[in-house]
């Protein structure tokens, strides 16, 4: 490796003697000439004589912090700086890239990630990004302090600030929605709507109105005009969970809005603009199924920019307990019991559980024995046997689906609903028995004439 003692070398800032030192040495290995300072103010008087090739700050220091470092650092337009700190929540992190960091490294870190690090961003400096400067935002609840977190908060910090699709991918409860209000928080666009659609709860037949809004008339029951979660995220960020499921005929339209920028209202003639961020989310293998012919190519890439892998709960067991706490003291308050908290032996036993549910199953076992238990010391006893993941309760998305057409005053809801209820329950059972409608009926516990009857009945109702 080539010497880079004709520049001014790699500076390093941190109170810790400890990581100063390792750090250093492997940077000097490596062939760089390093200078270590233990505050920002013996880099200021540095900075009088010489200045960085690179540096590389902690946050939290005795003093002035490594953030006010960075930003004078940022407008002298002396850099890049790398900023390490054992804060790996997504604040922070997002904090220091908006001042300017160029890279986030969580302590404890790897060293050859650090120096991997530190070469990407003296290859960078000839091209830096300019990263726009924004207010701290607030701190929200994604938590976590596992390895695998620490990374989806970095990833998190890093993309927030860009305009780029993002996809989440993860387990079911794994923390999906929360990522992408975390991104939407993090971003220029936190002011304006974060707006959320589970694809996979509405009926085919009016996902599409409900993705870009209908005109009066459009179709049976569409009384007046209303605008669709496109034109309700306008400016901000539009959240399409389990976008696996989307109907392949959405899956074109969606794709042309896309490409496009703009879209029609259904059964409409005004062309609109739309200036909104998608973060897309699904739960299973998009390449599989766009392998299999289930999901197009095209819009996989047009959202699948960069992508955020959450690892199930089982492969970042060392967040169960602050999760756990987290948990089981919202519930207390949110159920206006006494402050209840888990004995250690408790919280052991939670950690050695196996959530099939991920992060919400866990939360739903912390409301139960917030509830349940009769001390304020939560024991393992307390916790009750281990049981199968609650799945996502689809009733929840039908009430949200029914308040929403009430306050809007929609026609014919009941039986719009049940039209729906009855083809989602008659395609699952005749998909499941190859198209046999008399086993169909018999799997469902109806009689077939009754199956034919809703058969005949449950067809879309789109006039046009
Ligand atoms: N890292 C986390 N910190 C705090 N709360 C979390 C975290 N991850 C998930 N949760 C909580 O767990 C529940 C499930 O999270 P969320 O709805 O974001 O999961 P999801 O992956 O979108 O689920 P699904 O695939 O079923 O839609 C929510 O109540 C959420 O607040």
């Amino acid at each position: 490796m080539a010497k880079h003692s004709e520049t001014s070398g790699i500076w390093i800032v941190d109170d810790d003697r400890g990581v100063r030192f390792v750090l250093a040495e492997a940077l000097r290995d490596a062939g760089w000439h390093v200078r270590e300072f233990e505050e920002t103010a013996g880099v200021r008087k540095a900075l009088r004589d010489a200045t960085p090739a690179l540096l590389v700050t902690d946050v939290r220091m005795p003093g002035e912090g490594g953030l006010v470092l960075l930003e004078e650092l940022r407008a002298r337009q002396i850099g890049p700086v790398i900023v390490m700190s054992a804060y790996t929540d997504v604040a922070t992190t997002a904090a220091a890239y908006r001042a300017g960091a160029v890279d986030y490294l969580a302590k404890p870190f790897d060293l050859d990630q650090a120096l991997a690090a530190v070469q990407r961003a003296l290859a960078e400096a000839a091209h830096p990004e300019p990263i726009s400067p924004a207010p701290l935002a607030p701190a929200h609840a994604l938590l976590g302090e596992s390895a695998p977190m620490r990374e989806v908060f970095r990833l998190i910090g890093r993309i927030a600030a860009s305009d780029l699709n993002v996809l989440v991918t993860g387990e079911t409860g794994t923390g999906k929605e929360l990522v992408a209000r975390a991104l939407h928080e993090e971003s220029a666009r936190r002011n304006k709507p974060f707006v959320a659609l589970n694809t996979a709860a509405i009926p085919s037949e009016l996902l599409e109105s409900e993705l870009f809004g209908h005109e009066a008339g459009a179709f049976t029951g569409a009384t007046r005009r209303v605008a669709g979660r496109f034109e309700q995220a306008e400016g901000g960020t539009l959240f399409l969970d389990e976008i696996g499921d989307m109907p392949l005929i959405l899956q074109t339209r969606l794709l042309r809005v896309l490409a496009g920028g703009e879209f029609y209202r259904v059964g409409g003639r005004e062309l609109i603009r739309c200036h909104v961020r998608i973060v897309a989310a699904t739960h299973q293998d998009l390449d599989a199924r766009v392998a299999a012919g289930l999901f197009r190519a095209d819009l996989k890439h047009r959202l699948d920019v960069v992508r955020i892998e959450l690892p199930p709960l089982r492969q970042r067991r060392a967040d169960i307990p602050l999760l756990a706490q987290h948990f089981l003291a919202n519930a207390a308050q949110e159920l206006k019991l006494p402050p209840k908290r888990f004995s250690k032996a408790a919280l052991k036993a939670i950690a050695q559980r196996d959530f099939p549910g991920n992060v919400r199953e866990l939360e739903n076992l912390c409301r139960r024995v917030a509830v349940i238990a009769s001390g304020n010391e939560i024991l393992p006893a307390d916790l009750g046997k281990s049981t199968q993941a609650p799945r996502g309760d689809w009733t929840d998305a039908l009430r949200d689906w029914a308040d929403r057409a009430l306050e809007l005053g929609e026609a014919e809801i009941h039986a719009r609903a049940r039209e729906a209820f009855d083809r989602v329950l008659l395609e699952a059972a005749l998909a499941a028995n190859e198209g046999h409608r008399q086993h169909a009926a018999a799997a469902l516990g109806v009689g077939r004439n009754t199956l034919t009857r809703k058969l005949g009945t449950s067809r879309p109702r789109r006039k046009s």
